[in-house]
């Protein structure tokens, strides 16, 4: 089964695919594939520096990523144009990992995606899982964890679909409102409902 992993930023993906991984469940990680496929001297980094200048490469050739999320998160136009460079290699890279996993004889692969709604990718996934949080809870360890301000986290929460509307669209939703082991919990249950 491809389970599709999802939720809004800092709402505890990464936090449910490590209890995932813990059991053995492989991973694919859009995140991690949007680092791998901008790696200095790549076609997409090249593009990206044609694009926005030389201004978001930093001296050792990688991206400058404080620089870029300063500068799309402020800008609806100009994360439209990262995405559409960006965008196409990370859907392909995922799911060439995601194939690679099947043809490896895993039974259940968990794409965590964080713009699964927005970019369509569901198509991809047989069941999808949204991890979800107030936007109080959201906000406050968004700002902890990235030592952003209070504007920063609210344009990145608001550059997503509200939560609300992820969760329509889920087949199971993991509360992370509270401790670890209760979201731990969850996960847990749900992987027994779906028999995987
Ligand atoms: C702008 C960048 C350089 C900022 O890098 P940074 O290291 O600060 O953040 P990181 O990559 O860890 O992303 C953190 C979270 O931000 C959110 N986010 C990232 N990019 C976007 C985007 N284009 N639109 C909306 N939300 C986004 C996601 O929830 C993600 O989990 C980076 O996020 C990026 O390259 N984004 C474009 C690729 C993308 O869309 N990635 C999301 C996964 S497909
Ligand atoms: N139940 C919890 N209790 C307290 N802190 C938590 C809990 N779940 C997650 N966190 C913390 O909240 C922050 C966001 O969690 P995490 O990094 O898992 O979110 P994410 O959805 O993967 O974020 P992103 O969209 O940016 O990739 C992290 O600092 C994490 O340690």
């Amino acid at each position: 089964m491809i389970i599709g992993l999802t939720g809004s930023i800092a709402s505890g993906k990464s936090t449910v695919a490590n209890f995932l991984k813990k059991r053995g469940y492989p991973i694919v990680d859009a995140d991690e594939i949007a680092r791998l496929v901008v790696e200095p001297g790549s076609p997409v980094l090249k593009e990206i520096e044609s694009v926005f200048g030389a201004d978001v490469i930093k001296e050792d050739g990688s991206m400058d990523r404080a620089k870029m999320g300063k500068l799309i998160f402020d800008d609806n136009r100009k994360r439209e144009q990262l995405n559409t460079i960006i965008h196409p290699a990370i859907r392909k890279e995922l799911i060439a990992q995601k194939e690679a996993q099947i043809a490896a004889g895993a039974e259940t692969v968990i794409l965590d995606i964080p713009l699964l709604f927005e970019n369509n990718l569901h198509e991809y996934v047989e069941k999808i899982l949204v991890v979800s949080v107030t936007p109080e809870v959201q906000k406050e360890r968004l700002m902890s964890r990235n030592q952003f301000s209070e504007q920063e986290a609210e344009s990145r929460i608001a550059s997503q679909l509200p939560i609300e509307i992820k969760e329509q669209g889920a087949d199971a939703v993991i509360d992370n409102n509270g401790e670890l082991a209760e979201t731990e919990q969850q996960v847990v249950d749900v992987l027994k409902k779906w028999q995987v």
